[in-house]
């Protein structure tokens, strides 16, 4: 039986990062994009890092950082993969010698079949909403523009909830889902319902799939 991963992004708070687990949550993000109200601070985000078991998977967030700020950042914390949501090429994001997922922001003609072959080395490729502020934003793209060829693992993002993820699941099948504004009270604090309901609805779609 194949289960749908789930990372809950933009953790801020340690009772957000255990409730996340405690949901059964496979992924957490900590969002280093000092614009975004879910901006955490290097001594925030190695306190929470080491909150978890090491088999649940610190995700570090960037959009177009300099370099240097991602090495400052792989120093503090403990970051077991990179995500970069930016206009960021293969070559900047192969330089840290980390594994990464890349962003692809999902509008009317971009080629995602050819945007994921410029990135053979991700680990895959977290599809998203073409939004202002390049994330975070709570809106979903037209799925039908996903085409069924990706060559890369398919993390499915972008104004995700409770109530719709159960269909991109089953429509979609996905190797994951993201989501932040979704399992939210406000911008940067979650809500620990919203994230059970959301991971219920998950499994229940993994369930109708393996059925
Ligand atoms: O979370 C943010 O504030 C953010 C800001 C800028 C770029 C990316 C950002 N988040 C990246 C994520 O992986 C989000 O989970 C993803 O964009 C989906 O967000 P949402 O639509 O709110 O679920």
């Amino acid at each position: 039986m194949s289960r749908t991963r789930i990372k809950i992004c933009g953790i801020t708070r340690r009772e957000d990062l255990l409730a996340a687990v405690a949901a059964g949550a496979d992924a957490f993000g900590l969002v280093f994009y000092p614009p975004s109200p879910r901006f955490v601070t290097l001594a925030a985000a190695a306190r929470l890092s080491r909150e978890v078991s090491p088999f649940v998977s610190c995700v570090g967030l960037f959009v177009n950082a300099d370099p240097a700020v991602v090495r400052e950042t792989l120093a503090a914390v403990p970051l077991d993969l990179l995500q970069f949501h930016g206009d960021e090429d293969a070559v900047y994001c192969e330089q840290f010698g980390k594994p990464y997922i890349k962003a692809a922001r999902v509008r009317p003609g971009l080629d995602l079949v050819e945007f994921a072959r410029a990135f053979t080395s991700a680990r895959g490729i977290l599809l998203d909403a073409y939004v202002e502020g390049y994330g975070g934003a709570g809106q979903t793209f037209d799925w039908s523009l996903i085409p069924r060829n990706l060559p890369l693992p398919v993390v499915l993002s972008g104004g995700l909830t409770p109530a719709n993820v159960r269909d991109a699941v089953t429509g979609l099948r996905p190797a994951a889902v993201d989501v932040s504004s979704g399992v939210e009270a406000a911008k940067g604090i979650k809500d620990a319902g919203k994230i059970a309901a959301f991971v219920a609805a998950v499994n229940e779609a993994d369930i109708q799939l393996n059925a």
